[in-house]
């Protein structure tokens, strides 16, 4: 509808095989067959044993995203949420001889390298990755370039800093935080979120990686409420992924969660993008709930299994499901262990089902002649007047999900989008229609949508399903109508609003709250949910084509 909204939904492009065949050959590992159903992962990093950082969050995060974990210990801390005691680094050649012990056997399908201590560590490292079979076999490699613990005590040494720059062209992603970003590209610590990913962008030409830079550091998080992670190659940033700022002291092994999470779901979908998103949604949960876990008096761990305590528990890897999955499991056919999947997967596959209709909207002679300025005025104006009508009644279903969300966050995010709804209907009355309409009548397709906005209102999560297309497709469209527009365009105001980035930022916190939603739902709500996002998709479609089935039946009456 008339809320401008911009949605990147672009996934990133960059499949293993770009990433996978810088190395030398050592063997073949033939029997590695990607993307993996079941991934395993092999974790390069230190102990942590409060359980909340190193390679016990590494095996509790691997096994959220579904794999099979496998650990090479690179170095004892003793270490607990208050800080580092101790550090103590076993010979190098001992973690030369787990790292072969492991891959002699086990066909691997991605690694994570977290803490190496000392150049010694990350020299083996940078061997082992050099004997690692090339192609297919490859496993993807993550490298967190962890310096400095959360409680701020030093985890690498100096000359160990310097050796890990070394290992960044044999690593497919490279996960720093904006001080480990800034250490690495040699410069001082960005605090604006362009400088950030300005850097990334010239660490990864710098090296041929990808970078997965991460906000949790940068100044002012708390007060935007938001954070962001940003996937950015040698052209450029590949993909953005925001989420909400969890007010808590819970973040200890943040870093190392992520960056084993996304190494599993990297190789369970052969996509960084997707699996960035996904991991990113499910440490935004297992973050909220760590507060629940009473770990410790200082910074305490986030909650890895989380899923296993709310029982959305799924076997899909949280990967984007196979045809036919989900479908399955929403009929309830499956059990839910076969077909539950998280929510971020899920909502990718409720997309990935519109697309039909996405392209149908395109195809449709409004939308044409929206783009190419041919569009009749009496048929934009009749559009307007029932955008105006439905808006104000999109306001009120906003504002019944504001009544029923469960948390704080989501209540205040309904509630502005109710109120930008209705500052928007009044501006379509005012600057458009030149004034309040004088017997305008909802159209039958109209009033069908309100009606299954009305319907839907009687439990959140149906609600949050209906309520999405209107944010999520009208931005996809007009994403691609706004890129039509020039100085002598008749639409050209009108399509000016498509690009506002307030509405961009509010389709995609709507997008993270139905992920959350659907992640959270069992069985049949999902079934409810796909059924209302479904026929809200195809009510956009309708309320896109209404003018011109106006007109024709004028003109036919
Ligand atoms: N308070 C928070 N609320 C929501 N997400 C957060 C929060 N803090 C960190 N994150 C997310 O956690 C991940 C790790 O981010 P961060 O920048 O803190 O990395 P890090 O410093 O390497 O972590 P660590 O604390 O383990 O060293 C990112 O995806 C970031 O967006
Ligand atoms: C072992 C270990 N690895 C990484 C970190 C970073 O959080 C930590 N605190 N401990």
């Amino acid at each position: 509808m008339s809320m401008p909204m911009l949605h990147d939904h672009t996934r990133s492009q960059h499949t293993r095989s770009q990433h996978s065949q810088r190395q030398t050959a050592a063997g073949d590992g033939a029997d590695a067959r990607r993307p993996a159903a079941v991934p395993r992962v092999l974790a390069v990093a230190g102990s942590d044993p409060s359980g909340g950082a190193g390679i016990q969050a590494d095996l509790k995060s691997i096994a959220a995203a579904h794999g099979y974990g496998m650990t090479a210990i690179t170095a004892l801390t003793a270490q607990n949420t208050l800080g580092v005691r101790e550090v103590h680094v076993p010979g190098a050649e001992f973690l030369s001889a787990q790292l072969a012990a492991v891959s002699d056997d086990v066909a691997i399908d991605a690694v994570k390298i977290g803490m190496l201590a000392s150049r010694e560590v990350v020299e083996v490292v940078a061997r082992w990755l050099d004997e690692l079979p090339a192609g297919p076999a490859r496993p993807a490699v993550v490298l967190d370039p962890v310096m400095v613990a959360t409680s701020g005590d030093r985890l690498l040494d100096v000359e160990g800093q310097d050796a890990v720059r070394a290992l960044l062209p044999r690593v497919d992603v490279v996960t720093p935080n904006l001080p480990e970003l800034a250490v690495l590209v040699g410069e001082p610590t960005a605090d604006r979120w362009e400088d950030a990913v300005a850097q990334a962008g010239r660490l990864a030409s710098r090296y041929q990686v990808l970078v997965v830079v991460k906000g949790g550091h940068l100044p002012g998080r708390e007060g935007a409420g938001r954070v962001t992670d940003a996937l950015v190659g040698p052209a450029g940033v590949l993909d953005e992924v925001d989420g909400p700022w969890v007010t808590t002291t819970a973040t200890h092994g943040t870093g190392c969660s992520l960056s084993s999470g996304l190494a599993t779901r990297y190789a369970g979908t052969g996509d960084w993008g997707i699996a960035l998103r996904q991991t990113k949604a499910w440490l935004t949960e297992a973050i909220r709930a760590g507060a629940g876990l009473g770990v410790g008096h200082g910074h305490g761990p986030v909650d890895h299994l989380v899923q296993l305590r709310t029982g959305a528990v799924g076997t899909a890897s949280g990967q984007v499901p196979a045809p036919g999955e989900v479908a399955r499991a929403l009929a309830g056919q499956a059990d839910a262990s076969e077909g539950a999947t998280d929510g971020a997967a899920l909502v990718a596959r409720w997309w990935d089902d519109a697309a039909g209709h996405r392209a149908q909207i395109d195809a449709l002679p409004f939308v044409r002649g929206l783009g190419d300025g041919t569009l009749a005025a009496a048929h934009f104006r009749f559009y307007l007047e029932q955008d105006a009508l439905y808006l104000r009644e999109y306001a009120r279903s906003l504002a019944r999900a504001s009544e029923l969300a469960p948390t704080r966050a989501e209540q205040a995010f309904w509630a502005g989008g109710a109120h930008g709804a209705l500052a928007t209907e009044l501006d379509l009355h005012t600057t458009w229609l030149g004034g309040e309409p004088h017997g305008v009548e909802p159209s039958p397709t109209t009033a069908a949508y309100l009606d299954h906005l009305h319907a839907a209102g009687r439990d959140y999560a149906t609600l949050v399903a209906a309520v999405l297309p209107c944010y999520w497709i009208y931005q996809d469209a007009g994403e691609r109508l706004v890129r039509r527009s020039h100085d002598a365009h008749p639409y050209r105001q009108w399509l000016a609003t498509y690009g506002d980035p307030a509405f961009a930022r509010a389709t995609r916190e709507a997008v993270a709250v139905l992920e959350r939603v659907a992640g959270a739902a069992g069985p049949e709500q999902r079934h409810r949910m796909s059924g209302a996002f479904d026929r809200a998709c195809r009510l956009e479609v309708a309320f896109f084509d209404q003018a011109h089935a106006w007109a024709a039946g004028e003109l036919a009456g």
